[in-house]
């Protein structure tokens, strides 16, 4: 990501279809029990959509349900078989279908949630699939983490920095991680939250909520003429994007 990401946000939202905001960052950090978080806080506000991706199971996806964040239907999973990153970064195609057949399934929707199985901090998504991305640190990896940078830590549009109700047991401390952080992300903003503590992740869901309100005034500027895309029609598919190959 970090080569092109100067032009990350894209000024020209797609008509008629909702913000995708792709979730990822290396294994156990978080990322689920952010994704549940985010539809307990925003489903009441906002009309949802979940994507989640794992190598050989629907583990998070069934997570997801069980816990009974969304309606069940509102919550797709994608198995990748391979590399999670590959899924997300490389051939996007099994999350593209699953995205536009939530979107075509249950009709308009505000923000499609797409969530990468766990991968190391190379991981991030294209910009072909995700229109914004979090990247889910935890300080249980030590406080060094945030300043061995990787295009994730780096270039995400929001870094979050998970499990702070831990930081005092590993040692970790939040200051370094915060000042690292900063460092390396020139200005982008970081939170850092504990699922555990505060499962409401007001910052967080605030973050996403302001995103979605910027995106959609952006579209609807844009292509004023074009009413909300109704339940059964698909979105048109974007050109893939080229990526240098930054694993
Ligand atoms: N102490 C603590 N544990 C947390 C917190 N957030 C998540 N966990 C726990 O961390 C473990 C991993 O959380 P997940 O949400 O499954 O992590 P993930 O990043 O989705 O994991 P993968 O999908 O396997 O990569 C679970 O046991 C969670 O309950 C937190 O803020 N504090």
């Amino acid at each position: 990501m970090s080569a092109d990401h100067d032009d990350h946000h894209d000024p020209s939202p797609p008509a008629g279809r909702a913000l995708r905001l792709g979730v990822g960052g290396p294994v156990g950090s978080g990322k689920t029990a952010l994704v549940a978080a985010l539809c307990r806080t925003l489903g009441p506000v906002l009309r949802l959509g979940v994507v989640t991706n794992d190598i050989y199971t629907t583990e998070d996806a069934d997570f997801l349900r069980a816990a009974g964040v969304l309606a069940p239907d509102r919550i797709a999973a994608v198995q990748t078989g391979c590399c999670p990153h590959t899924a997300i970064r490389d051939d996007i195609a099994a999350n593209l279908d699953a995205v536009e057949e939530l979107e075509e399934r249950l009709g308009p929707l505000d923000l499609v949630i797409v969530e990468s199985g766990g991968d190391n901090l190379t991981a991030t998504f294209s910009r072909g699939l995700a229109d914004r991305q979090i990247f889910v640190l935890d300080v249980s990896g030590g406080d060094k983490v945030p300043r061995k940078g990787g295009p994730g830590v780096t270039g995400a549009d929001l870094l979050v920095i998970n499990k702070t109700d831990l930081a005092e047991h590993v040692g970790a401390d939040l200051t370094v991680m915060s000042r690292d952080a900063a460092a390396v992300r020139e200005g982008r903003p970081v939170i850092f939250t504990s699922v555990r503590q505060v499962p409401e992740v007001y910052a967080v869901a605030a973050w996403v909520r302001g995103v979605v309100e910027a995106w959609a005034h952006d579209r609807d500027h844009q292509h004023p003429q074009v009413a909300p895309r109704p339940a059964g029609v698909a979105a048109p598919r974007p050109a893939p994007v080229p990526r240098p190959d930054d694993r």
